[in-house]
């Protein structure tokens, strides 16, 4: 299939689009024909996760356009913008073997195959015109913060990282025009967040009622949450990596139990001391340090007080949530207390 304007991009099935310019031809007639467009945003480096977010979109879309960006702007100068997987040629066949079979209500008519439209492959100067820094003080252009829900949480660790997300996902949004959009639960507040900008811009295509949180992929063994960087664990590093769930099940349990907040985090931070005196005695070449576990209100991300307890939480969905380093690797993982549906949907 030719493409938009790449000459060195892998043969492929789905047509890929790397300009814009190109993709909006390509969405008119989408809209002409009164389509609707399903769309996953990713970095690339697809696994099970992404797909499940793609599997969604095919049963719940017309058309499916998966992004693949690794956007600068949400990488600290520190972070790891320079090794992050890239793994184009194999993203495309794991997202060219996706299909959905969907059955009209009419059953006389025949089925129909779906599989993803179009992938949208764009360069860092098409996303970013004006140019893009890592460092916020360099940087010249247009920016989307949005305001008090980006500094706790992931943001406390990452200060600039919500500021890069919604940036590059409010340019997605205007260059996709997506009908429905699909974010991962592993990424919680992301996806929170992302609710409340649609909702604060006004944004139709998607309004925040069309974007859709889906539960998080895991390892079936292990229940790791699967994550691109997970690609960066060593063999001793994969043995430790889901301890991160493990003390996440161990804060629920307790929380469950009636105990209030702190008492859940510490024995949280119990699991994982306690795995880490496990693999030093086994001999395991690891470096394990834990960044945080927390409890938010999912409403406007604000550490719970440290004496609450379910019984005064109630139904009302809490965030546990938490991120470990596993020698160069930081993993996080969430489980939502109380009522998750309000939430995940
Ligand atoms: N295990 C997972 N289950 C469900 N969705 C996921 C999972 N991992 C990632 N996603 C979602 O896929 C989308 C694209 O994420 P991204 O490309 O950053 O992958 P990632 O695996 O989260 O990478 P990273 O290792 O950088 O965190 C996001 O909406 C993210 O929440
Ligand atoms: C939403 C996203 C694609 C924006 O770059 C990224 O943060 C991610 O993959 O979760
Ligand atoms: N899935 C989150 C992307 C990031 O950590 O940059």
């Amino acid at each position: 299939m030719s493409t938009a304007a790449g000459s060195q991009l892998p043969p492929s099935s789905i047509p890929i689009y790397t300009t814009v310019a190109a993709y909006r031809e390509w969405r008119r007639k989408a809209f002409e024909e009164r389509k609707s467009v399903g769309f996953v945003a990713t970095m690339g480096a697809l696994h099970e996760g992404h797909l499940s977010l793609v599997k969604r979109s095919l049963a719940e879309n017309d058309l499916t356009v998966v992004s693949i960006f690794v956007n600068p702007a949400q990488f600290a100068p520190h972070e790891d913008l320079a090794t992050y997987p890239r793994t184009f040629p194999q993203d495309l066949e794991l997202l060219s073997a996706q299909s959905y079979t969907a059955s009209h209500a009419d059953s006389t008519e025949p089925s129909v195959i779906r599989k993803a439209s179009a992938v949208f492959l764009p360069t860092v100067p098409e996303m970013y015109p004006s140019g893009i820094s890592q460092n916020t003080a360099e940087q010249k252009g247009t920016f989307i913060e949005v305001k008090g829900y980006g500094h706790q949480m992931e943001g406390k660790s990452r200060p600039t990282f919500f500021r890069g997300v919604a940036t590059v996902v409010i340019k997605l949004f205007n260059a996709i025009e997506p009908t429905n959009a699909y974010f991962g639960q592993k990424d919680i507040q992301q996806a929170l967040l992302l609710k409340r900008l649609s909702r604060d811009l006004l944004l139709s295509h998607p309004d925040p009622n069309h974007i859709h949180i889906i539960p998080t992929a895991r390892d079936p063994s292990t229940e790791l949450a699967l994550s691109s960087r997970n690609a960066y664990l060593t063999q001793d590093g994969h043995k430790v990596a889901p301890v991160l769930r493990e003390a996440l099940k161990a804060a629920e349990t307790s929380w469950d139990e009636g105990a209030t907040k702190s008492e859940c985090v510490q024995n949280a931070v119990a699991v994982i001391e306690t795995r880490k005196a496990l693999a030093l005695s086994d001999g395991l070449n690891v470096d394990m340090r834990l960044d945080y576990v927390e409890l938010n209100n999912s409403d406007d991300f604000e550490v719970i007080d440290a004496q609450s307890r379910k019984s005064e939480a109630g139904s009302h969905p809490v965030i546990l949530s938490g991120a470990l380093w596993v020698d160069k690797t930081r993993l996080i993982d969430n489980i939502i207390l109380g009522d998750g549906n309000k939430i995940i949907a």
